[in-house]
């Protein structure tokens, strides 16, 4: 499958959600489900977009104690999604548990959902780390331990910032999953996020598939703007 560009449908009305989704239509398209729509307009919403024919990536950062993530995968499973994320710090149990638990889920004849786990988010700098979380460590170094740890626990990738994927590659190998959200083109605002990419940078730092909201979303003309973008990501 070709790399995808993951549009955040993270928009807080049901309105705002249709009407970007209508400027878009005849694209097919990979869209995040986020938890601002999921706990909006929950399994429906994920029935629809499936209907339309787009494929999906419920954003939901599981994070919890290993029984309580793996029996909620189970049911995450049987949304037919297409990606399902947890919080790495939630450690190696939890994660085999959420594998485990989307196994489970799974029905016969259909493909589990792919599993990744979120490093450090990318509104997280090292400052912030040290400071706040009192992790003293090096952010790159981190990073690249969730992600081995992510891998020994059965996850399939890891979500981080693009700045961060040659490191996972090392560590994890080329075929780990790297989805990478703080995407930006140049003079774009920033907003909340800390560690930020151009969907080119991403692409040569070699990202498997990107993440972008604001940008699209936030747009006066989101089409013209997610083809821009789409066609920086693909190097074209
Ligand atoms: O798991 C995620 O998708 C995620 C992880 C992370 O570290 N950083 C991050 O921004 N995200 C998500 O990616 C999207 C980024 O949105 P924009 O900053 O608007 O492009 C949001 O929906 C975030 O919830």
């Amino acid at each position: 499958m070709q790399r995808p560009l993951i549009i955040a449908l993270d928009l807080d009305n049901k309105e705002k959600r249709l009407a970007l989704l209508e400027s878009l239509k005849g694209e097919s398209l990979y869209v995040k489900v986020g938890m601002e729509l999921f706990y909006r307009e929950g399994n429906k919403v994920i029935e629809q977009l499936k209907e339309e024919g787009h494929r999906i990536f419920l954003d939901l950062k599981l994070h919890d104690i290993p029984n309580t993530v793996q029996r909620t995968m189970k049911e995450l499973a049987k949304l037919n999604i297409d990606i399902v994320n947890v919080h790495a710090a939630g450690g190696q149990k939890m994660m085999a548990g959420a594998r485990e638990g989307l196994e489970t889920g799974t029905s016969s004849g259909s493909r589990r959902p792919v599993l990744i786990a979120v490093t450090q988010l990318t509104s997280t700098d090292e400052q912030t780390m040290q400071d706040e979380l009192l992790i003293q460590r090096p952010l790159t170094e981190v990073v690249q331990s969730y992600a081995l740890l992510a891998k020994s626990s059965g996850v399939d990738g890891v979500v981080c910032s693009a700045q961060e994927v040659p490191l996972i590659h090392q560590a994890c190998g080329t075929s780990f999953y790297t989805v990478t959200p703080g995407i930006r083109r140049v003079g774009d605002e920033v907003g909340d996020q800390k560690r930020v990419v151009s969907p080119g940078q991403a692409r040569e730092l070699g990202s498997w598939g990107i993440v972008v909201g604001r940008s699209i979303t936030g747009a006066n003309d989101p089409l013209q703007v997610y083809r821009e973008m789409k066609q920086q990501w693909e190097g074209l």
